[in-house]
C-alpha cells in the first residue's frame, strides 16, 4: 500500500513566496500606500497609466531595497526570533539571490522611473534605496540608537516622489511630507522595539531601549509626539490643504498623542505587560494609513468643490 505524501507547506514550491518575502511586504503597503496619497493629493494631474507606473517603480524600489536589507544582516536576522524565519537565515535561499534580486528591482525600478515619468523621481528613488540599503542598514544601524531617527529618512521620500512624478519640482508641500514621516517613524519604531528590546540586545545593534534604557526612550517617544502634531498640521498651516485635512490630521495627533502619554510615564522596566506600547505601535500604522488619505479625501473634496 502506498501512502500519499502528506501536503505541508514544506512540499509547496517556496521559491516565489521566498522571494516575494524580501520585499518585506507588509511593511512596503504603507511605504507605497504613502506614495500613492502622495501622487494623488498633488496638484495638476497624470495620465493614468503613468500614475500606475510610478507607483509600480515605487513598490519595485522599496521591495529592492528591502531585498537588499535582508541580503546584508542576514546574520542579525538569524539571531533575532523575528527574523530567524525569513529566507536567509531559515536557509532557503541563496544569499547571492537574495543580493541579484534586490540590485535588479532597484535598478529597474529608477530606470523605468527615468524613463517613464522624470530623472528628478527617479533621483529621490535612488536616493531612498542607497539611503535604506547603505546609510541606514549598513552604516547607521549597527552604530548608533540615532540609527532610526537619521536612518528613517529613508521611509520618509516615497511621498515625495509620487508628488514629484506629478509635478516635475520639489516644493513645501512635498517636504512637508517628508518631515511627518521622518517625525512618525522614532515613535513607531521606539514603541515596538520597548517590547522586542531583548532581540536587538541579543545580536548587538544599539537600539535606543538598549543603549539609553526605557525611561529615555519613553521620554524620547513623547517629544517626536509633540512635534508631530505641528509638523502633521503645516499642510493645513501653509494652506497646501483644506480643513478637512487640517482637523483629521489634529484629530489624528492627538490621539497618537493621548497614546504616547502612558507609554512616556511608565515607569516600571521590564516584566509586566506591556499593553501601552503595543497600542501605540499598532495606532502608529493606522495613524499614517488614515493621516494619508485624509490628504486625498481632502483634494477630492476641493476639488468636488466641497472644501471647508
Ligand atoms: C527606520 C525606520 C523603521 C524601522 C526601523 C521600522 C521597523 C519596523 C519593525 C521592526 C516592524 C515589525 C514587523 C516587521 O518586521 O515586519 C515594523 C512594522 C511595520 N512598519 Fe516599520 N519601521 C520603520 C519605518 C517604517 C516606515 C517608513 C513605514 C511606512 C511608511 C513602516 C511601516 C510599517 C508597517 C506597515 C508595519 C507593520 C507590518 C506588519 O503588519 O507586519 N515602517 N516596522
Ligand atoms: C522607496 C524606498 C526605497 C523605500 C524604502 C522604505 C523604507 C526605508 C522603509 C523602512 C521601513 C523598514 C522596512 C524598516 C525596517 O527596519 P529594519 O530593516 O531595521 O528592520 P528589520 O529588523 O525587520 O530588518
Amino acid at each position: 500500500m502506498t501512502t500519499a505524501a502528506p501536503i505541508t507547506k514544506q512540499a509547496l514550491p517556496t521559491d516565489w513566496r521566498d522571494f516575494y518575502a524580501l520585499t518585506k511586504p507588509r511593511v512596503m503597503s504603507l511605504v507605497i500606500f504613502t506614495g500613492l496619497c502622495g501622487l494623488l493629493a498633488a496638484p495638476g494631474s497624470i495620465n493614468p497609466v503613468l500614475g500606475f507606473t510610478a507607483i509600480l517603480c515605487i513598490a519595485l524600489g522599496a521591495g529592492g531595497a528591502g531585498a537588499l536589507n535582508q541580503w546584508l544582516e542576514s546574520d542579525l536576522d538569524a539571531g533575532m526570533k523575528r527574523t530567524q524565519k525569513r529566507p536567509i537565515p531559515a536557509g532557503r535561499m541563496d544569499p547571492t539571490n537574495a543580493r541579484d534580486f534586490g540590485i535588479a528591482l532597484s535598478v529597474l525600478s529608477v530606470c523605468l522611473m527615468g524613463i517613464a515619468i522624470g530623472w528628478l523621481a527617479a533621483s529621490i528613488l535612488l536616493v531612498s534605496i542607497l539611503y535604506y540599503a547603505i546609510i541606514y542598514t549598513m552604516w547607521l544601524k549597527p552604530r548608533t540608537p540615532q540609527n532610526i531617527v537619521i536612518g528613517g529618512a529613508a521611509g520618509a521620500f516615497p511621498p515625495m516622489i509620487g508628488w514629484v512624478a506629478v509635478t516635475g519640482d520639489i516644493t513645501l508641500m512635498p517636504v512637508l511630507l517628508f518631515a511627518i514621516i521622518f517625525m512618525w517613524t522614532p515613535p513607531h519604531f521606539w514603541a515596538l522595539a520597548l517590547f522586542i528590546k531583548s532581540d536587538y540586545a541579543k545580536v548587538g545593534i544599539p537600539m535606543m531601549p538598549v543603549v539609553r534604557g526605557q525611561a529615555s526612550t519613553r521620554r524620547q517617544i513623547m517629544v517626536y509626539s509633540v512635534l508631530l502634531v505641528p509638523i502633521a498640521a503645516a499642510p493645513w498651516f501653509i494652506g497646501g490643504t483644506g480643513a478637512i485635512y487640517g482637523i483629521i490630521s489634529i484629530a489624528l495627533s492627538l490621539a497618537f498623542l493621548a497614546l504616547s502619554v502612558p507609554v512616556a510615564t511608565r515607569i516600571s522596566e521590564d516584566g509586566d505587560a506591556m499593553k501601552p506600547e503595543k497600542r501605540l505601535f499598532a495606532f502608529s500604522i493606522l495613524y499614517l494609513f488614515a493621516l494619508f488619505a485624509a490628504l486625498v479625501v481632502d483634494r477630492v473634496a476641493a476639488y468636488q468643490g466641497f472644501a471647508l
